[in-house]
């Protein structure tokens, strides 16, 4: 049994505030400053350039794509982190339609975050003419994998309504058609049980800094299916992704397996930081994690509806979903910025989209009865009806 109080004690999160936008950036885990104060100290400042062997520091990034591969259901050896995610989205392409020559079409939806589908539409444009990117409606993916497809390129969950593809479904339908698949589990990876290897998916990519807590710009992650390790065509060809980095050999040769995925220098301070984050996962079991995260779920919709007149985005089948809980508000960004000035942070994402994100590894029921009875004294009184509110910030 997973204990939640105790996953709860090991973040810092800010005194009065109550947090729902971990979905976006996770909060800080206790241990993270001293684990990259020593990495700075200890690592960094007393073994100097020797650290890279002494601490470690080059195995890092096979050792915490290990530990991600446990919570996105892969074998150790078959994911890497590095790079960010709009860098992985492109290599997992690029390779994915090297592996399936004679197709042309790269399959997503209309949901999908824009990084993805700037990074094909980037790809396409060094590839002779005759690719294409086609994007769809996210229901109606399924009835558009047809036989001229060469990859899916699909986030699991669509980051502003919080609807979830069925990962399994439609991998078998992409290979019953002759695809391959990419997963983007941005908004999965640590927001419940991902089965990359039993689902059959081709490539899987994510990041660490939502759901998994790794801080701003942590390093993002990428999963290749064993068939494929030895056959995928590194298009980004970094030096260490080389077969021995240190021959520095003037002609590239991949390195074995998912090591060929690894591009530049690793981000040795980020990797800290996420080696920390990934403590707080030890001993968590997912499967106790997203019965939590519906249960937490489903009480901030009842108290929403009962309160409100904000609109569900995201599907009420808890299959159909992840861990966010969306509304829907012409008034959305004032409403959110009123929320987030009386301590309740959420996000919003345009048009009209208030976002809360459900992370059971430090929230309680209090925190959602909280967020929503602000949420509604907001939306009774008109405290968002100001004009410092309705005024757009220019990061949010
Ligand atoms: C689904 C999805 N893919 C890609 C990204 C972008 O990743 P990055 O900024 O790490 O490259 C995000 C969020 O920023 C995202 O939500
Ligand atoms: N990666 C982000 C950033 O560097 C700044 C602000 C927000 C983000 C995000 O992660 C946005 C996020 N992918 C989303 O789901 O909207």
């Amino acid at each position: 049994m997973t204990d939640f109080t105790r996953t709860r004690a090991l973040f810092d999160l800010p005194q009065g505030i109550t947090y729902l936008d971990g979905n976006s950036l996770g909060p800080l885990p206790t241990a993270t400053a001293d684990r990259v104060a020593r990495t700075v100290t200890q690592e960094w400042g007393a073994q100097l350039i020797s650290a890279w062997n002494t601490a470690d520091w080059m195995a890092m990034p096979r050792a915490l794509g290990d530990r991600i591969g446990r919570l996105i259901g892969a074998e150790p050896g078959q994911t890497v982190i590095g790079d960010t995610l709009s860098i992985k989205v492109f290599q997992a392409l690029a390779a994915a339609l090297h592996l399936n020559p004679g197709r042309r079409v790269i399959l997503s939806d209309t949901g999908n975050f824009p990084t993805d589908l700037y990074m094909a539409e980037g790809l396409l444009k060094l590839l002779p003419d005759g690719f294409e990117l086609r994007t769809v409606p996210p229901e109606d993916v399924a009835q558009n994998i047809t036989e001229d497809i060469a990859v899916t390129l699909l986030t699991e969950v669509d980051y502003r309504t919080g609807r979830r593809h069925d990962m399994g479904a439609l991998t078998r339908l992409a290979h019953d058609n002759g695809a391959l698949t990419i997963w983007d589990l941005a908004h999965s990876a640590g927001a419940f049980p991902v089965h990359v290897a039993q689902g059959g998916a081709d490539f899987a990519v994510g990041c660490t800094y939502k759901y998994l807590n790794a801080g701003p710009g942590a390093p993002a992650f990428i999963y290749v299916a064993p068939r494929h390790a030895e056959h995928a065509e590194p298009a980004l060809a970094g030096w260490l992704g080389h077969k021995a980095p240190f021959a520095f050999d003037l002609n590239y040769i991949p390195g074995a397996g998912i090591e060929r995925m690894r591009v530049g220098t690793p981000p040795v301070l980020q990797m800290a930081a996420l080696e920390a984050a990934l403590d707080v996962w030890e001993g968590v079991d997912l499967d106790a994690l997203r019965a939590r995260s519906l249960e937490l779920a489903d009480r901030l919709v009842a108290a929403v509806e009962a309160s409100t007149d904000l609109a569900l985005a995201t599907p009420r089948d808890p299959a159909m979903r992840g861990s966010q809980v969306s509304f829907r508000h012409p008034q959305g960004y004032a409403i959110m910025q009123a929320l987030i000035a009386a301590g309740v942070i959420g996000d919003f994402r345009a048009p009209d989209i208030l976002r809360f994100g459900i992370t059971p590894l430090y929230l309680s029921e209090g925190d959602i009865d909280h967020a929503a009875a602000t949420l509604a004294q907001i939306l009774d009184s008109r405290a968002w009806d100001r004009p410092e509110y309705r005024a757009r910030k220019p990061v949010t």
